[in-house]
């Protein structure tokens, strides 16, 4: 205890000269303190009054001031162990050199300074306490530094020198701490940082640094006591790792990020491409797509090409290697009935072989003897029949060239006319003419019938008197020959006969019953027939077929054949069932009038062997034309071709500005006109009233009536009232809008000098008009279906002979618009349209024919507003299905493939023909 207490006084601060002037106080102190001293050496606890006394002295800094102390840290850390065995070496050294009595002092103090905090009521904080530590530590430190530098040179060397190796050593502490404390902290981070995935665990071992069990509940003072250091380190540690896992964290970041950057560019470059190369293959496609629509789009137009200029066998090709089913199976369809009709053309030819062995049809002109030599001296087993599907060549070829067999089973024998006959005497016969006169003969060598559809005024009348004429000359055919014509035009083929083949007698079978009786008794006697040809009417054939059916007509001609497009009617029954007939032949310029029907009753008329079934006919070529059937313009451009391939070896027909290229032109006028006040008021009489009536159950009848009164009141109102006579002549022409426009028209054409046709539907208006012409005194001649048929003759010659007075024919379009020739008038003014299209052109091609020298001009009047107009309309359609089927048809010889075979490579003919 005694030690105790010299130690403390040892390591008292030694008293300034301020401090003597307070001496008293401090002695004070002192007994304070070794008062305290001995209760604890005695281990009793320290009296309150001593405690705060004692707090109070150290708490003034007397107590730790330049106290040279060291620390001892039996279980510290290494780092800890090493600082205490430098301080403690240190100690030492200072030891020998002064007295020994001061380390064991210092402890006291120590233990002085831990009782009184143990016994201190006021919690001191770990860092209070460590500040204190570190206070008095440093306080030793420096306190022996001034004690080894305050030391006298004159002790002996060794010991001189060991005290200045202690003062080196004290003053390079703090660079050795903090060498130390880098070191460290660099190696912990070096090892940390190497296992990155260790970090967390290893931090929260740092921070627990010992077990919880190692301190005793209550203990944390003492706890936090021995961290200090520790955690100052750990803290500084941790915000150096902190600082570095931020770094690591950033670094990290950054290169997730570029990783992320990097991964994105390069799907984005990846993209890219992907893109460029589904680009690349989605234009590949489209392009390819474009290709392929263009390589059939060019196909369609090679196809269509090769259909408008006629070339069925290289567009056939062309749809064979198509994929197009559709036209392929149209093609097989058609095919099949082009073989079928192609296997009874053949049948009827071997039936009329084997029924009529002498053989009237056989050629006998020079030139047509060798050609026709083979095909006569063939029996009839080696002539291909119908069920000879052994034709050459294999069965593809067959399919393509289908249209051209047929043409060469209808015409296969040949004969070529190069001169007309030398009884046809009234002119010499055109080219075509020739060419036509050529086609009916090769029908009749080929023992077929056939229609011959020139337009209006191409000839066909001299035509058919040719071939009479040739069948007398060259085919001793005398006849007797039947010809059927409208009433009206009977007149024309009289003089037509006079005029070109005089000498081929022929009677015009007409008149009352008496007269008939006259002519029958005349030329029907007992030594035979006193004629080649009988012309009659189709009334006729009907009344008098009693006496008719008696002959064996070898040709029956029917002209304006389009009068039995209805193959029911009487007349083609009468004809069919009751009459001796060996060949037909049809004539007329507008074959087709409203739809292929009637067409189909044509052939079905000429061949009713051939044509003997309009199901499949019309089944297969009236597509183009149903409403209901879609078909595109190429199909129905095939369809046409197919019919067109039926009809062509049966039917011929040119064109005026074809074969006529000197005929003037005909131009057409459509005069619009206003109707009048009067003519309003009727019409809209009519329509209120008949809409009524249509009401009551007869509606076509009701409509058929309608559209008759409507038409009558566009023409003119006096159509409806009896004595038009009383009114005045300009009443006339002011009651009518068609009136008024006549009324400024027709003194102009007649100063220029023009000749004026006018046809009406409407016997009635051409009394009107005749009053009219009479008020003006224009000079007019009139026919219609009450002029006698002697008259019409005389009318015709009167009005075209030379200088006619005549400047004015009316006609009424049903019987002055057929087979008339007026080509003297230039001008035709169709006063009210025919529903029938066809109609008025025929009645406009009386002026544009062979012999006419003007232009020809028609003017058409139109009502406006009226029912006019939509028949106009009706008027186009069906002039469509007339431009489709005949005009687009290039059915005239050339295109029939008849002519090139004539002149053709014999190899062909025989290829075709199947030998
Ligand atoms: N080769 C010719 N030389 C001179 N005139 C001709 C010739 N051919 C025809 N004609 C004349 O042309 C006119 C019309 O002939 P045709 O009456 O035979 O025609 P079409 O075709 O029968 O007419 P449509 O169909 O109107 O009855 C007639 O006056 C006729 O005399």
């Amino acid at each position: 205890m005694a030690a105790s207490v010299d130690a403390a006084v040892a390591v008292a601060p030694p008293a300034s000269s301020s401090a003597v002037d307070e001496a008293g106080g401090a002695v004070e102190q002192a007994r304070t303190l070794i008062g305290a001293l001995n209760l604890l050496s005695r281990n009793l606890p320290l009296p309150p009054d001593v405690l705060r006394a004692v707090s109070s002295i150290y708490h003034d800094g007397g107590a730790g001031d330049g106290d040279g102390e060291a620390e001892k840290e039996g279980d510290e850390e290494k780092e800890g162990d090493e600082e205490m065995a430098a301080a403690d070496a240190a100690e030492e050294g200072c030891a020998e050199g002064a007295d020994g009595g001061a380390a064991e002092g210092a402890t006291l103090i120590e233990e002085l300074e831990d009782a009184i905090f143990k016994n201190h009521k006021i919690p001191v904080s770990y860092s209070e306490l460590a500040a204190l530590k570190e206070g008095r530590f440093n306080a030793s430190i420096q306190h022996r530094l001034a004690e080894l530098e305050g030391l006298p040179s004159t002790r002996g060397e060794d010991l001189q020198m060991k005290c200045l190796l202690e003062l080196y050593g004290l003053k390079l502490l703090d660079l050795q701490k903090k060498v130390r404390s880098d070191i460290s902290a660099e190696y912990w981070l070096h090892k940390k940082c190497a296992y990155p995935e260790k970090q967390l665990f290893d931090w929260g071992m740092m921070r627990i640094r010992y077990p919880f069990a190692m301190y005793g509940i209550g203990d944390s003072f003492l706890m936090d006591a021995d961290d200090v250091h520790r955690k100052r380190r750990f803290t500084e540690r941790m915000s150096r790792l902190e600082e570095e896992e931020k770094i690591q964290a950033d670094i990290r970041k950054r290169k997730f990020f570029t990783e992320i950057l990097n991964a994105s560019r390069e799907h984005q470059v990846q993209l890219g491409t992907t893109f460029k190369q589904r680009k690349q293959r989605n234009d590949g496609v489209l392009a390819w797509h474009v290709r392929a629509r263009q390589r059939i789009s060019r196909q369609e137009k090679s196809r269509m090409n090769l259909l408008k200029i006629g070339d069925q066998e290289a567009y056939m090709r062309m749809v064979e290697e198509s994929k197009n089913e559709r036209l392929k199976m149209l093609l097989d369809k058609t095919n099949e009935l082009l073989e079928g009709i192609g296997k009874a053309v053949q049948r009827q030819k071997d039936a009329e072989h084997v029924s009529q062995p002498e053989g009237n049809e056989v050629p006998k002109g020079s030139e047509s003897d060798s050609q026709i030599s083979d095909i006569k001296n063939e029996s009839p087993e080696e002539s291909p029949s119908d069920d000879d599907a052994d034709l050459p060549g294999s069965a593809d070829e067959n399919k393509f060239n289908a249209g051209r067999r047929l043409d060469f089973t209808v015409h296969s024998i040949e004969e070529k006319v190069t001169e007309q006959p030398s009884a046809l005497e009234g002119g010499e016969l055109r080219p075509y003419q020739l060419e036509g006169l050529q086609w009916m003969l090769s029908l009749f060598n080929n023992n077929l019938n056939g229609i011959l559809a020139d337009e209006m005024g191409l000839g066909k009348t001299i035509q058919t008197i040719a071939l009479i004429a040739y069948l007398l000359e060259k085919k001793e055919v005398p006849g007797p020959h039947l010809i059927i014509a409208p009433k009206a035009v009977l007149p024309n083929w009289s003089n037509e006969f006079k005029t070109w083949a005089p000498s081929i007698a022929t009677i015009l079978y007409d008149g009352r019953p008496d007269e008939r009786r006259a002519l029958r008794d005349k030329n029907f006697d007992v030594q035979g027939l006193q004629f080649n040809v009988l012309l009659t009417h189709y009334d006729l054939i009907l009344k008098d077929k009693k006496f008719l059916k008696k002959v064996h007509w070898h040709y029956l001609i029917v002209d304006e054949g389009h009068r039995l497009k209805n193959h029911e009617c009487a007349l083609a029954r009468t004809l069919v069932s009751g009459y001796q007939i060996r060949r037909r032949l049809l004539l007329t310029g507008t074959p087709i009038q409203n739809s292929l029907q009637e067409l189909w009753s044509l052939l079905n008329f000429i061949l009713p062997n051939i044509f003997n079934s309009s199901q499949n006919f019309e089944e297969w070529f009236n597509a183009p034309f149903a409403c209901d059937v879609s078909l595109n313009d190429e199909e129905q451009l095939l369809i046409l071709h197919r019919l067109h391939q039926v009809l062509r070896p049966f039917l011929l027909r040119r064109k005026k500005d074809e074969v006529e290229k000197y005929l003037p032109v005909k131009t057409q006028v459509i005069l619009k006109c206003d109707m009048s006040a009067w003519q309003k008021a009727y019409y809209e009489q009519v329509t209120s009233r008949e809409r009524v009536a249509l009401g009551s159950g007869l509606r076509s009848k009701a409509l058929q009536n309608l559209s008759m009164q409507l038409r009558k009141c566009c023409n003119h109102p006096y159509l409806f009232v009896e004595h038009y006579n009383m009114y005045q002549r300009e009443e006339i022409v002011r009651a009518s809008g068609k009136f008024e426009l006549l009324d400024r028209l027709l003194p102009k054409l007649q100063r220029a000098g023009h000749r004026v046709l006018l046809f009406s539907q409407m016997t009635k208006l051409l009394d009107v008009l005749e009053v009219y012409l009479q008020m003006y005194n224009f000079k007019y001649m009139r026919l219609d279906g009450s002029t006698k048929t002697e008259e019409r003759g005389r009318l015709l010659a009167d009005f075209n002979k030379k200088d006619s007075e005549y400047f004015m024919f009316l006609l009424s379009t049903r019987a002055g618009g057929l087979g008339l020739n007026l080509q003297t008038a230039d001008t035709v003014i169709i006063f009210d349209s025919d529903w029938n299209p066809q109609m008025d052109q025929q009645a406009e091609d009386r002026a544009h024919r062979i012999g006419q020298k003007k232009e020809v001009r028609v003017f058409v009047l139109v009502s406006v507003g009226s029912i006019e107009e939509e028949i106009l309309d009706r008027a186009k359609q069906k002039m469509g299905i007339d431009a489709k089927v005949i005009q687009a048809g290039l059915f005239n010889t050339t295109s029939t493939g008849q002519a090139s075979l004539v002149a053709g490579d014999p190899q062909e003919r025989h290829k075709l023909a199947g030998n």
